[in-house]
């Protein structure tokens, strides 16, 4: 085992909902250069963790054969890091030297970052590593003109990650670069799709060496608050229902719903279970766009229901439901 370091790098993974955080945070877990990392992520149903990967699992904590550890977020933040750092002390954890936060697709960078530095037992023993803002060149550049939390997290950013590239047209990339470097110039940009580029990298040369990351953050909060943008009016639910989804009339239901509301169903993600299929069903949609349906390797829990979570801006909740319920449900 390597020493720990005096003090632990920090690093946050942000970016807007359904930009591809999930997906950057699994490729970083499968790259053996990142043993040693201890990641913290809102549930372990959200990353589907590989049951072959998986050594141990001890209630909210998993150690991977990798050697990284993965734990959930239960409360507060600053708590997440601090039990995560006293299990280290006590050595019942594995000696961790990094640590990566995910956090969710609306997050606000900024007071993550401030928690984190005004706790006082923290501040003595982590530091801040890099902020890694994913964006989507499919939504991204209109998510920046609606959404002032996704401008917030390019402007915080010591690494960008253009995502899904390969399913935008190269105009709107170029645009959306232009864009990203007039909101953050300093922050070095990447495409998820490119051949080389190696994930780990992107821990590599954090940000302490270059200043407080923490003032250029506030300096972002009172130098532009036209850039904050319209915020939403976001409401997040979840349908879950217990008996099969009929596939046709879900993949019905959902075409019309984004037909006519995309713009305002932010995100939709679940996992179904398919009248007549043994395997869940995992479902993505951003905005417009749908991804296609990715059949899972088995379920995560004993829980054997569909579950669809849905951030919308504005929209009726209720109305949701009901139409799914009479579109989906046989
Ligand atoms: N084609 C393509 N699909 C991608 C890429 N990155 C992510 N996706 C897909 O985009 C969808 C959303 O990706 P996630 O990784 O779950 O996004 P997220 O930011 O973690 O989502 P939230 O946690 O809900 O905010 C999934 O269906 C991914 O497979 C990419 O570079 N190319």
């Amino acid at each position: 085992m390597a020493d720990i370091p005096q003090f632990t790098p920090v690093n946050l993974l942000t970016g807007f909902l359904g930009s591809g955080k999930t997906t950057l945070l699994k490729r970083l877990l499968a790259d053996p250069a990142l043993a040693e990392t201890a990641v913290l992520i809102n549930e372990f149903g959200e990353i589907g963790l590989d049951h072959d990967l998986v050594e141990t699992v001890d209630g909210d904590t998993v150690l991977l054969q990798s050697g990284c550890v993965c734990c959930t977020i239960r409360g507060d933040l600053a708590d997440a890091v601090r039990t995560l750092h006293e299990r280290r002390e006590r050595g019942e954890i594995a000696p961790f030297r990094r640590v990566v936060i995910e956090s969710t697709g609306l997050a606000d960078p900024f007071p993550i970052l401030s928690t984190l530095k005004a706790d006082p037992v923290l501040r003595h023993h982590f530091r801040h590593g890099n902020v890694i803002t994913t964006v989507d060149a499919v939504n991204g550049l209109a998510q920046l003109d609606t959404y002032g939390e996704s401008a917030r997290q390019v402007a915080i950013a010591d690494r960008l990650v253009v995502t899904k590239t390969d399913m935008a047209e190269a105009a709107g990339q170029g645009n959306l670069a232009a864009r990203l470097s007039a909101i953050n110039p300093d922050a070095a940009l990447v495409l998820a799709a490119d051949a080389d580029f190696a994930p780990a990298r992107l821990l590599d040369d954090d940000a302490s060496q270059r200043g407080d990351i923490l003032q250029s953050a506030s300096g972002f909060y009172c130098e532009s608050p036209e850039e904050t943008g319209h915020s939403g009016d976001f409401r997040s639910f979840v349908v879950t229902v217990d008996r099969p989804v009929d596939w046709t009339g879900f993949g019905l239901w959902l075409t019309m719903l984004l037909n006519r509301h995309g713009a305002r169903v932010i995100r939709v993600k679940g996992i179904l279970n398919i009248a007549g299929e043994e395997r869940p069903v995992a479902i993505h949609g951003v905005q417009h766009l749908v991804h296609p349906p990715v059949h899972m390797a088995g379920w995560p829990s004993d829980d054997r229901r569909s579950r669809l979570v849905f951030i919308v801006d504005g929209l009726d909740t209720a109305l949701i439901r009901r139409s799914f319920e009479a579109f989906a449900i046989k």
